[in-house]
């Protein structure tokens, strides 16, 4: 079994990852700055607090551990801060990355998993999305993942380094063993938002939006459960491992959600109103986001087990009422 370094480790994905591999009997070495994740999801003794970008010090990590894959979930991933703050986008998606595959080039390192997103696709022109649609990123986090594929591609070209890009939709849901949960500081993100409503946290969930063409006017989008995401990744890994070429995927339920169809669940879900709020529009909003996933059903004969949006919002729930204030408890 080999030694996979998970960036973003202490982060929402990454950490279920993490839980997932180590049940693999994977050894799994952590390496995240904290700036957004938090050391009790870390699940595996090894943990390193490093930046990125700090070239030096990851040059130590590699050094420390014989390092076999990485998983690189590590990224600054809100919309519209990254139109506010291009730079710090650019900075951290595309350098710290480059930083990565240069380590991993020094060190023969061949096997790297990479979280992209449904935001590389920019305004759909054909739903349900295939991998080879259009890509026309309408903000610069789209474009930081976009561009990071970018040099996946030569990088492999020149230094054979072999890789899956992994394009998720809406990650949702929580470790169905109540261990792990989503606490991004600040949460932008539909599903925690509605509960943390449902907890009296918040007075009302705004809906951005409700001229979108859609039946009910609100956004569409298409949710898919954390753990199943984790296997995803695993499947990924292993196929590199047994010489499958670099490849990208998809990964959602092909099933869309309007906002208003997931408040109305996740209402069913907590037993009370939730109340909301009409409200303007979020720049950058497509109206529908739906994947075709066909492609690693296929070809990696990945199985979601918890695409029913009732399930995954239950698995968020019992971890949210839990852990009400998150990790910082
Ligand atoms: N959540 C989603 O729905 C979604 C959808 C599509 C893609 N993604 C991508 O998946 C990945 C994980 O998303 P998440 O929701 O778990 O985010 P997250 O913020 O919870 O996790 C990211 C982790 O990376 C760490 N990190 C960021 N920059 C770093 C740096 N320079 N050095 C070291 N550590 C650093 C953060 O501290 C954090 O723990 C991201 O790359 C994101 O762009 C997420
Ligand atoms: O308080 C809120 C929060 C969200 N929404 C709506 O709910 C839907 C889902 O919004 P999220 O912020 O939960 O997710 P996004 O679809 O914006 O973003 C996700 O998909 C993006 C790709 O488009 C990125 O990959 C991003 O990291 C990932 O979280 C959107 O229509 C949004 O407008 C609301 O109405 N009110």
């Amino acid at each position: 079994m080999g030694v996979i370094l998970v960036t973003g480790g202490a982060g929402y994905i990454g950490s279920h990852v993490v839980k997932e591999l180590l049940k693999k009997g994977y050894k799994v070495v952590v390496l995240d700055n904290l700036q957004k994740g938090h050391k009790k999801a870390v699940l595996t003794p090894y943990f390193e607090n490093v930046d990125l970008k700090e070239k030096n010090l990851l040059k130590g990590v590699f050094e420390k551990y014989e390092i076999d894959a990485i998983m690189h979930f590590a990224a600054l991933s809100t919309v519209g801060e990254s139109m506010r703050e291009p730079f710090k986008y650019y900075e951290n998606n595309i350098l710290g990355g480059l930083n990565l595959l240069e380590l991993m080039k020094d060190h023969n390192i061949k096997y790297f998993i990479f979280s992209s997103t449904a935001a590389v696709y920019g305004e759909p022109q054909v739903i349900p999305i295939p991998e080879d649609h259009p890509k026309n990123p309408t903000n610069v986090y789209g474009s930081s993942k976009l561009m990071f594929e970018e040099i996946l591609n030569w990088y492999d070209r020149i230094y054979g380094i072999k890789y899956v890009s992994l394009r998720y939709f809406n990650a949702a849901g929580a470790d169905p063993e109540g261990e792990l949960g989503e606490d991004h500081r600040p949460e932008t993100h539909l599903i925690p938002i509605v509960l943390k409503t449902a907890l009296g946290q918040r007075e009302y969930v705004e809906i951005y939006g409700t001229d979108y063409p859609t039946p009910d006017g609100t956004c569409i989008r298409d949710y898919i459960h954390v753990v199943d995401l984790a296997e995803a990744h695993i499947l990924a890994l292993e196929a590199l491992f047994d010489g499958m070429s670099s490849e990208i995927f998809n990964l959602g339920n092909e099933r869309g959600y309007s906002v208003r169809e997931v408040i109305s669940i996740a209402e069913k879900v907590v037993g009370q109103k939730i109340p909301v709020k009409e409200g303007q529009r979020r720049p950058g909003d497509p109206a529908v986001l739906i994947a075709s996933s066909n492609k690693i059903k296929k070809n990696l004969k990945w199985k979601p087990k918890f695409n029913d949006l009732e399930t995954m919002i239950s698995t968020a729930w019992n971890w949210m009422k839990k852990h009400p204030f998150g990790y910082s408890e």
